[in-house]
């Protein structure tokens, strides 16, 4: 039974989601690094919000890590890089808390343009400063959004519920969409020179970083308002600071930090600023949302191999997994054949499906192929570290798919290309399930590929088969099966037999001595 750890805070309907679904899990919040180190190596999922850092180091520790779930948007936390290379997937739940983030927004915006925190901390305190207090309206003033994807552009449409006028800065905002989202497509320096109020939706990378710089800042409006729900890094805080205290920048609400937990700040009682300890995604509803769906995701992939959401490999929904997998098995094999068969360092492999097997998603039986052909050359390959691997390794990775039939109703075909050319093998699903080999180097021959297997290539000639089974005889070896082929009778011909025992030097050695034999190999799969 596949084991996870929730990690961080998360509402209980993910544990009892894992628990339904076959899962066993541990809820164990508040752990340093090293604990977690300590730990880590006995979970298979592990599922987090924003306090878990899953760096480097902690992933070094996860020999059995498959996946890392984020209960939440933002993947800043998790070493994606490193999670990749170690094959672990990382999914998060993109949508769940979207809507909860954005009301924060809006709320902050609201804080911001009648000064409520510091009212109501003037009220509590006896002084009824009712002179002191002198708000904004927000209807009709200009709100520029910067990054408008899922929670930009929620918080849009309230923004045009409340009659302000909306421009949004995002380079992959496409004008239509900017039309269907009723907003403005602005530069960012017209933004900066129009807006009212900001508010930042980006995620936090090297282009974003510091968006809101000092010389940025000096752009904006006398009196600009703004509002970061997204990540803390997106503003220069000293530079936020030196415009509150100027005047320059009339208000500023932040829900994250350069440094989280920010426990102490500059900014921490400048007048107009307020914050809040990162709760944009903090309400009942989106916590629900977030735990259900990451819960159903990690468990889609660890019980029957479903892939949602995941940021370092293609998806593959609950209902494709059972389809794919035997197709998985089969370029599983189709990548380790080459890969034992090749001599020489290949530089293209190209995956090819016809009739069936072209009729659905691609990438995982390309990734499959990947993981057979690389697992012959390290073992810590998968699914998810091969596509990675093969680059790395100036591996050219080409998909071809014809839906016409051949001469079977589905197929894979993978092609290797070295210095000495191009050669492939191809195999096809008996029954729709049953992994079989039917082409090896262009010559027509039908194998299972599995345990234990000999490879020779001989001279089509009379008796040969006899002598090779009298030679393994006489080493105590016993043959399974036994799949024949020939490019024409009297030409090259092949052998693949499965044996019981893995094939040894010594074994090789007496089937090379055979006359008429070109090659022998012991394969395993
Ligand atoms: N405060 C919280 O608790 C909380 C909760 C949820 C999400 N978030 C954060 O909010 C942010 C937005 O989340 P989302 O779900 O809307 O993400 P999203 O991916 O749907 O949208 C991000 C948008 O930013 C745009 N973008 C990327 N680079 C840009 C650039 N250089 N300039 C301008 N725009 C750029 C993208 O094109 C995209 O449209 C993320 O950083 C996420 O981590 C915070
Ligand atoms: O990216 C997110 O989803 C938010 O930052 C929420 O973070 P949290 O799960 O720690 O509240």
């Amino acid at each position: 039974m596949p084991k996870v750890l929730i990690s961080d805070k998360m509402d209980p309907q993910a544990a009892k989601i894992f628990r339904e679904r076959g899962v066993e899990v541990d809820e164990i919040t508040g752990k340093t690094p090293d604990e977690l180190k300590a730990m880590i190596g006995q979970y298979d999922g592990l599922a987090i919000r924003s306090s878990t850092k899953v760096t480097k180091e902690i992933l070094e520790h996860a020999t059995n890590l498959k996946v890392v779930g984020r209960a939440g948007i933002g993947v800043d936390n998790v070493d994606i890089p490193a999670a990749s290379a170690k094959g672990v997937v990382v999914m998060n739940t993109p949508f769940g808390n979207s809507i909860t983030t954005a009301e924060h927004a809006i709320a902050l915006m609201f804080a911001l343009a009648r000064q409520l925190p510091e009212a109501d901390a003037s009220t509590q305190a006896g002084k009824w400063e009712k002179n002191r207090f002198m708000g904004v309206e927000l209807t009709s003033k200009t709100l520029g959004l910067i990054g408008a994807g899922n929670i930009g552009s929620i918080v849009a449409d309230r923004a045009r519920g409340l009659k302000m006028k909306v421009v949004a800065f995002d380079p992959f905002l496409t004008p239509e969409r900017a039309v269907e989202m009723g907003v403005e497509k602005v530069t960012l320096d017209e933004l900066l020179a129009r807006a009212d109020f900001i508010t930042l939706h980006t995620p936090l990378t090297d282009q974003t970083r510091n968006i809101l710089s000092a010389e940025n800042l000096a752009k904006t409006k006398k009196g600009v308002r703004i509002i970061n729900c997204a990540r803390g890094g997106l503003i220069d805080e000293a530079a936020l600071k030196a415009g509150l205290d100027s005047g320059h920048i009339g208000g500023a609400a932040l829900d994250v930090f350069v440094t989280e937990p920010a426990k102490e700040s500059p900014l921490f009682g400048t007048p107009n600023f307020v914050s809040t300890p990162h709760l944009g995604a903090s309400t009942t509803e989106a916590q629900v949302n977030v735990a259900i769906q990451v819960a159903e995701q990690m468990a889609d992939f660890l019980v029957s191999g479903g892939v949602t959401n995941a940021l370092n490999m293609p998806s593959l929904s609950a209902e494709e997994a059972p389809k794919l997998k035997p197709y998985m098995a089969l370029a599983e094999k189709l990548g380790s054949l080459v890969g034992q068969l090749s001599t020489g360092a290949i530089d293209r492999i190209s995956v090819h499906t016809e009739g069936a097997a072209a009729e659905l998603n691609q990438k995982p039986i390309t990734s499959a192929v990947l993981a057979g052909f690389l697992g012959t050359q390290t073992a810590t390959v998968n699914m998810v570290n091969a596509p990675l691997l093969a680059r790395d390794r100036g591996v050219e990775v080409r998909e071809i798919r014809s839906e016409r039939e051949g001469d079977y109703h589905t197929l894979v075909r993978v092609s290797v290309r070295t210095a000495d050319g191009e050669r492939s093998v191809a195999g096809t699903l008996f029954g729709d399930q049953a992994p079989r080999l039917v082409e090896l180097f262009g010559i027509k021959v039908e194998a299972d590929l599995v345990g234990s297997m000999l490879y020779v290539v001989n001279e089509d000639a009379p008796g040969f088969i006899g002598r090779l089974g009298t030679a393994l005889g006489e080493a105590g070896v016993n043959i399974g099966t036994f799949h024949l082929g020939r490019r024409q009778a009297g030409g090259e011909a092949v052998l693949l037999l499965s044996v019981d025992e893995p094939v040894t030097a010594e074994l090789l050695a007496r089937v090379k001595a055979l006359p008429g034999v070109r090659t022998a190999m012991g394969l395993s799969f």
